[in-house]
């Protein structure tokens, strides 16, 4: 068992609690009765994924493994966007530099997320397009809220998105479903999606999702927790170790796609018609 005395599971909520001082964009509390940690995503307004939120993130969950946390929910703490993706603004004629590590931070959230040891829930209380249905989809259950959007809509901005969440997302709902859904850029409401287990379950409030979230990690509470690592990473490390391999050709190419001006021009079309905020000329 990660917490076998009382005392080691107070040690782990007073770490984490400090831990989450030192964090303003990721905010962690642990529940002390069950060990579960909740991590909320905290940057204004919609989570958009920039490099410092991707930092911290790729932290806490280092963190998170480091202290065998018995369970993770990730949410938002607005009631409105789970998370924007990533930073388009950030995206628009950019420092390649700064690129470079962005994507690099990505990619270890993911590896992080995806192929953490202990057990994931997204509690989707918001919009996740792109970016923000990534981190739904390395969680490995999503409880999502009525009336918001979920989908892997690069297609719509003008790329395609990496094989490793292309894969993330035909583990999830199918090949064929995926095919549609990436071909198009098909950004899901909360009912389509629990139609094609894009999501697991619907919840009406925050409160009931976090219920059903809890309900999940406790599936595992009878489970010994290294065999439950081990049946996961058995499942997901083949993903894992492409993606590891395959790192830093993926940034090469990532950079050199979103510096290229076909690029650049197809995702200030999108910002103008779809983002109110407008790019400064
Ligand atoms: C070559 C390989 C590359 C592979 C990469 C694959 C991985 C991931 C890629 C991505 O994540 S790309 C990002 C895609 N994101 C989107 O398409 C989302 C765009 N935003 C929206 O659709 C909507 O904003 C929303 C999220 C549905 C929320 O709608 P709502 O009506 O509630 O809010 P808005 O008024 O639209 O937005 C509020 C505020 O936030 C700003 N904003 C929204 N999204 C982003 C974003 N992605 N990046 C930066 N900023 C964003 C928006 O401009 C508003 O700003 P203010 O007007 O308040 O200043």
């Amino acid at each position: 068992m990660a917490f076998r005395t009382a005392r080691n599971l107070a040690y782990f909520s007073n770490y984490i609690r400090n831990y989450s001082t030192n964090g303003p964009l990721v905010n962690v509390t642990v529940n002390e009765k069950s060990g579960f940690a909740t991590a909320t995503l905290q940057r204004p307004s919609v989570n958009s994924l920039n490099l410092e939120l991707l930092t911290e993130i790729s932290h806490t969950l280092q963190q998170l493994e480091k202290n065998k946390c018995r369970g993770l929910i990730l949410t938002s703490a607005s009631n409105k966007v789970f998370s924007a993706g990533l930073d388009l603004f950030e995206l628009h004629k950019p420092n390649a530099d700064k690129i470079k590590q962005m994507w690099s931070t990505l990619q270890e959230v993911w590896i992080k997320l995806y192929g953490s040891s202990y057990p994931t829930v997204a509690v989707v209380n918001g919009h996740a397009p792109a970016g923000g249905c990534m981190l739904a989809l390395s969680c490995e259950y999503r409880v999502m809220l009525n009336n918001f959007i979920i989908g892997l809509n690069e297609a719509q901005i003008g790329f395609s998105a990496p094989m490793w969440l292309i894969d993330g997302m035909r583990n999830t709902i199918g090949s064929r479903q995926a095919e549609f859904a990436l071909t198009a850029g098909t950004l899901f409401k909360t009912e389509e999606a629990l139609k094609i287990g894009l999501v697991d379950e619907v919840a009406q409030s925050k409160e009931e999702a976090i219920e059903k979230a809890e309900k999940f990690l406790n599936k595992f509470a009878k489970i010994p927790p290294h065999a439950r690592s081990m049946t996961k990473a058995a499942l997901r490390g083949a993903n894992i170790q492409a993606l590891v391999r395959n790192k830093d050709e993926e940034v090469r190419s990532y950079v050199d796609f979103v510096t290229d001006s076909q690029f650049q021009d197809s995702l200030g079309e999108f910002i103008e018609l779809n983002l109110k905020q407008k790019l400064s000329k």
